[in-house]
């Protein structure tokens, strides 16, 4: 009832007409509301330049199940939302933007400034391209939409290919659909453009990175993928997979959440703790409390925190940073790969003992009932089932690459919705009473999977869904290819291998857009109110698979995604049933809390204030 009448608030207030002040104060405009009825459209919104766009048929089935999604090959599923043929009469009416064009330089692309000695002078006086920096992806997002609307090609090292790395950007989720049914049955990964991690896969002898010179194995398109993919989905993916893993994850958040007043000047590393001991609930049924300094905890553990969260950002800087994106690509070994490698060397160590003691003691029968039930405890299993196809090596790089991805990706996640709720007090309460209630019925003190689901829990939905529209761990989570034929996006043929990106942030927060998108108001995303006040109108783009969560879409679709966000449904809730979580008085805002690229952008949690709640 309360949520109900809050969301009924929200749209009352959404029903007039402030005046914003747009980005980060670079736009100031007064404007009309797009969320406030069918009828409302806006002349010179996004995606409604020409005519009113007609009411949307849904053509993606919400599957509920691996087995009952649809998927471009049948062994490998896109497990939440498969993509339906059908063309839509929104499809058929909407708005054609015009194609822009980003200025760009051979080899470096947009990167003009990265030229040596010249770059920053060409670029000044003649391409005018955001500088990028590891603190500004957000603001070069906002700048590129403004500058080139939501169709542009831009041209990216690492992501495009070529001399010129041409990189098609769209924000329409329609639009993107189109290019993940053209993917054809292998289709493009994130991960493609992480060459320095398939070489030293390859420098290992992973069978992993496949065979031969012009395989990248798991990281490429091929039949490796495919084979290694299936194998590490199952037991993972499925809504049921992932909810049997919740008692010994709301077990390691319930450990964790102790160690919060002890980390109140250090959360990052908390959270990069409180990750690595959920997962290793899953992975291995085990209870690792690196999280709670009360314990004694295995410095080994420690260690390997660290090595996770720097080889990933290693390996990013080395495909964002335009000149090591290009070395990369010509096999040049830089300082920054060099560190690399020894990290990558380093963890491989850890994991690898951590892995075959597992096996050594699967094998005497020593397991407990909960490392029994684990992913590992069953991948063993499935491994040597005669039909597997995968051997005991195979099987440990395939669980090392995902507890190397374990780790910062979660945390950053839970890290950014920490933000929003120590800077909005209110909303952390009513997100406390919500929590309160499941509690109160649990009978053993603990959460479980039935409380978080989005008709129990919808505040909670909310909170993260927000969280993502304002400060998504990346812009853009999404670089899929065409392989299969040639299409045409907003009327423009867009040849068969092109690269296509989807960027999800700059529709979210345009004051043209959405109302007042500076501010953090979970009850956007409650019932169908506001859905329904959306339709019709600009804003309902964001009410699209495609802009609801960090993980991509289709058949390359995180594999992790389900158990990361139960990991972060979990913890967030254990810590704001057991704490008031404040945000010091030198924070205002969000905005005042500064953000740096590492696997994802991480926000520079400040020191917080912690009071127990009684
Ligand atoms: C909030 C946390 C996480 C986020 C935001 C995230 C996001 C992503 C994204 C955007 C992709 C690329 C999808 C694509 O190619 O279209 C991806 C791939 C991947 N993720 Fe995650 N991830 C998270 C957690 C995890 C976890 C916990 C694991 C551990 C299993 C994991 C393992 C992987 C792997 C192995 C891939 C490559 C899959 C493939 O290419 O087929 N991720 N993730």
């Amino acid at each position: 009832m309360m949520l109900r009448n809050s969301s009924n608030a929200v749209l009352r207030k959404l029903s007039s007409c402030p005046s914003f002040k747009a980005h980060d104060g670079k736009l100031v405009m007064k404007t009309p509301l797009v969320l406030k009825s069918h009828a409302t459209t806006r002349s010179t919104a996004p995606f409604s330049t020409q005519s009113a766009p007609t009411k949307e048929k849904p053509i993606i089935a919400n599957a509920s199940d691996v087995s009952t999604s649809k998927c471009p090959f049948s062994t490998v599923s896109s497990t939440l939302d498969a993509i339906d043929t059908a063309k839509t009469d929104r499809e058929q009416s909407r708005p054609v933007p015009t194609l822009k064009d980003v200025p760009s330089v051979p080899l470096l692309g947009v990167f003009v400034n990265a030229i040596p000695f010249i770059g920053d002078w060409l670029n000044d006086n003649f391409y005018h391209n955001p500088n990028v920096t590891p603190h500004n992806a957000y603001d070069v997002h906002y700048e590129m939409y403004q500058k080139y609307g939501t169709f542009y090609t831009t041209y990216i090292p690492g992501i495009g290919e070529g001399l010129y790395p041409k990189v098609y950007m769209i924000m329409d989720p329609e639009e993107m659909k189109k290019v993940i049914r053209q993917e054809g049955a292998y289709p493009r990964g994130g991960v493609e453009g992480l060459k320095p991690m398939v070489k030293w896969m390859k420098k290992n002898n992973f069978k992993l990175a496949g065979a031969g010179s012009n395989d990248n194995g798991f990281l490429g398109r091929g039949e490796t993928w495919r084979k290694y993919r299936n194998f590490m989905q199952t037991d993972l993916l499925s809504p049921k997979s992932a909810s049997g893993y919740v008692p010994g994850v709301a077990n390691a958040a319930k450990i964790a959440s102790r160690g919060v007043p002890y980390y109140a000047s250090d959360l990052n590393t908390f959270f990069n703790y409180a990750a690595f001991d959920m997962f290793q609930s899953i992975m291995f049924g085990q209870v690792s409390k690196l999280a709670d300094p009360n314990t004694s905890s295995n410095p080994v553990d420690v260690e390997f925190c660290r090595l996770a969260v720097d080889s990933l950002a290693y390996l990013v800087r080395m495909s964002d940073d335009p000149q090591e994106a290009i070395k990369a690509s010509l096999g040049i070994e830089t300082e920054l790969y060099y560190k690399f490698d020894k990290t990558m060397d380093a963890l491989k160590d850890i994991v690898m003992e951590k892995l075959t003691v597992f096996i050594e003691r699967w094998d005497r029968n020593e397991l407990d009932d909960n490392e029994r039930k684990s992913y590992f405890a069953h991948a063993i299993e499935r491994q040597r089932a005669e039909e597997s196809g995968i051997d005991e090596s195979e099987l440990m790089q395939i669980c090392l690459l995902m507890l190397n991805a374990s780790v910062d990706t979660t945390s950053t996640f839970i890290c950014w919705a920490m933000v929003h709720l120590s800077t909005n007090l209110h909303v952390q309460e009513n997100l406390y009473r919500e929590l309160k209630q499941h509690l109160d019925a649990s009978e053993d003190g603990m959460l479980h999977a039935e409380m978080l689901t989005k008709a129990k829990s919808p505040y909670l939905h909310a909170v993260l869904r927000e969280s993502h529209r304002m400060t998504p761990v990346y812009p853009s989570t999404m670089f899929k290819s065409n392989s299969v034929a040639d299409i045409e996006i907003h009327g423009v043929t867009v040849p068969k291998g092109s690269v296509v990106g989807f960027d999800s942030y700059p529709i979210g927060m345009d004051p043209m857009i959405v109302d007042q998108p500076e501010r953090f108001i979970p009850e956007r995303w409650i019932g169908d109110e506001p859905i329904q006040a959306r339709k019709g109108t600009p804003a309902e783009v964001l009410d699209s698979v495609m802009y609801r969560d960090p993980f991509s879409q289709g058949a390359r679709r995180c594999p992790g995604s389900r158990v990361a966000v139960n990991e972060t449904q979990l913890i967030l809730s254990q810590l704001v049933l057991d704490w008031k979580i404040s945000a010091p008085p030198s924070v205002k805002t969000y905005r005042d809390i500064p953000y740096k690229m590492q696997t994802l952008l991480v926000a520079q949690l400040p020191e917080m204030n912690v009071e127990a709640r009684v």
